[in-house]
């Protein structure tokens, strides 16, 4: 699965920790950026990030920034993204089982490493359910 990474500075030290865990793990991961943690402002990141992942460039992305609010709403503003706000691993398998989201919004001021980690298995490995849920998906429309 190839996987694409973004934050802003306030996610800087959890993507870089991440990053170095996926590949760890087998994965092949493309980091967006940021690269320090110098202050920016995060729609310079998620945008080429949520556009790879909408040309089908990318299966999955994850954003962090300090609430995840701020990447989350960018993100969200491409077509073909469906970002979901997870702050616990229950949440991450929802927003895959329920929402079919290829994007997962970790917010790394109100969430440890470990906690981080296991939001992004839980995102990676859990699988959509279809049925009602793809009803409503279709529903949200364009
Ligand atoms: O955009 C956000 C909130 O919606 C993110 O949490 C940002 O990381 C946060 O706003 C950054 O804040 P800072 O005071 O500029 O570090």
């Amino acid at each position: 699965m190839k996987l694409a990474i973004g934050s802003d500075h306030a996610g800087f030290e959890q993507k870089q920790m991440l990053l170095q865990w996926l590949r760890d793990n087998g994965y092949e991961v493309q980091d967006f950026g940021t690269h320090s943690a110098a202050s920016v402002d995060y729609p310079d990141y998620v945008h080429p990030l949520a556009s790879a992942v909408e040309r089908g460039e990318f299966e999955r992305g994850i954003l962090l920034c300090g609430s995840a609010n701020g990447v989350c709403i960018t993100a969200n503003k491409h077509q073909g993204i469906r970002a979901g706000l997870a702050w616990e691993p229950e949440v991450a398998s929802l927003i895959r089982q329920h929402n079919n989201a290829n994007v997962v919004c970790i917010p790394a001021r109100f969430v440890d490493e470990e906690t981080a980690r296991a939001i992004t298995s839980q995102f990676l490995n859990t699988a959509f359910e279809g049925g009602r849920h793809q009803t409503r998906i279709d529903k949200i429309g364009v």
